[in-house]
């Protein structure tokens, strides 16, 4: 039994570790009866969570993720997307947060969620990181969700710097999913990030309960590991279920294509290595189908692992965990950034010279009022 810690940063990590607890507690959308699903989680791994925020009001929208499991960092309603203050407010509480991951225990893995734009998730997440990794011997890697490139300039450079951030701490890997990317989901803004939000849950837990998991084909938490330090650092993650007349070698191909992916990609020419996880019934997985694709992807990309579990009348459903030697979509989304810190820095110096503001009040320069 693998021993997991799960952590949700700022206000994306919070809803995406909710979303994670009420897929744990069987998905419905209804199980919000905390007490009861405990003690039925669905999956065998012993996993903890842990949600940071800054803002209270993001920690008391969660449903599904107990109260002891949420923290609040008092600093007024957050911290306004500024990563500077994120920071300082993150060093100013050190100990009392490392003092909540300490309580959870040992763990074999550990993984960190956060937005790389908002304020608190995106500056608390690469010292978080440093001081789990000066501290403990467990590897941990972090999800990062992307912007919608829309949201404005600050949220753009926040990302550039938080991600470099991320990458400096020491972090074992980098998982992207990138909002922009995934935004067809359509619908309100809500239901787009809740889509989103379930999105990454399931593939994420899919994955945990594959390397807990009795396999045909075994992968492990060995395998992940050399995957995940496969690359740039960086990877994503592509999923796809199956329905009833489907070959598999599709349902492998679907998890591999731009609708099956959390980050745009393509991955026969940008992934470095890959693991691939099928899960269904026996009579689903033709061995031949299967090498075949595995082995066109390991042509293109080099190390395939696969494994397989079987689950007695289960349609297969897919996972595929690739890292990336390069990421195109990422290099255009740092081109954009730099536009955004340019346009930042110079609207503050002209703030700062007052070129708009002398203009405006030297109109009634020398002028007195007259009544
Ligand atoms: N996928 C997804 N993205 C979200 C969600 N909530 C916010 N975001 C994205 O996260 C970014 C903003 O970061 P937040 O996580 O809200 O910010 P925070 O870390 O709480 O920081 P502050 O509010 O500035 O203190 C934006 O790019 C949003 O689009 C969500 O539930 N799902």
């Amino acid at each position: 039994m693998l021993n997991i810690l799960v952590i949700g940063n700022g206000q994306c990590g919070n809803r995406i570790l909710d979303s994670i607890n009420r897929h744990a507690m069987g998905g419905g959308k209804n199980c919000n009866r905390l007490a009861k699903f405990y003690s039925k989680q669905r999956f065998k791994s012993h996993v903890e969570t842990l949600a940071f925020n800054t803002a209270v009001n993001d920690l008391k929208e969660m449903k599904f993720t107990k109260a002891r499991d949420r923290v609040h960092i008092p600093h007024l309603h957050g911290v306004g997307a500024n990563r500077n203050v994120g920071k300082q407010v993150f060093e100013e509480n050190k100990e009392m947060i490392m003092r909540q991951v300490e309580e959870r225990g040992n763990f074999d893995i550990a993984f960190v969620l956060t937005s790389a734009s908002g304020g608190t998730g995106s500056s608390f997440t690469p010292l978080l990181i440093r001081e789990m990794k000066n501290r403990y011997d467990y590897p941990v890697y972090c999800v990062v969700v992307l912007p919608f490139r829309e949201e404005g300039t600050l949220y753009l450079q926040n990302s550039a710097f938080s991600i470099r951030d991320i990458r400096q701490s020491g972090v074992d890997g980098i998982i992207l999913a990138d909002n922009q990317y995934l935004k067809n989901i359509g619908g309100s803004i809500q239901e787009a990030y809740n889509g989103i939000n379930d999105m990454i849950a399931e593939r994420l837990l899919f994955l945990l309960d594959a390397l807990d998991s009795e396999m045909m084909m075994v992968t492990d938490l060995g395998d992940f590991k050399t995957v995940m330090s496969g690359g740039a650092g960086l990877a994503t993650i592509g999923f796809f279920k199956a329905d009833k007349d489907m070959p598999i070698k599709t349902t492998i191909q679907n998890s591999l294509s731009p609708s099956g992916l959390l980050f745009s990609t393509n991955v026969y020419e940008e992934a470095s290595r890959a693991m691939i996880v099928i899960k269904g019934d026996r009579k689903y997985l033709s061995i031949d189908e299967i090498s075949t694709e595995i082995e066109k992807l390991s042509g293109a990309v080099g190390h395939v692992f696969k494994g397989i579990v079987v689950r007695d009348g289960e349609y297969p459903q897919i996972l595929s965990l690739l890292t990336l030697e390069s990421a195109h979509e990422l290099e255009k989304l740092y081109n954009v950034a730099v536009q955004a810190i340019h346009y930042e820095k110079a609207k503050k110096q002209r703030v700062e010279e007052g070129v708009e503001m002398k203009r405006t009040f030297s109109q009634i320069e020398g002028m007195e009022p007259e009544y």
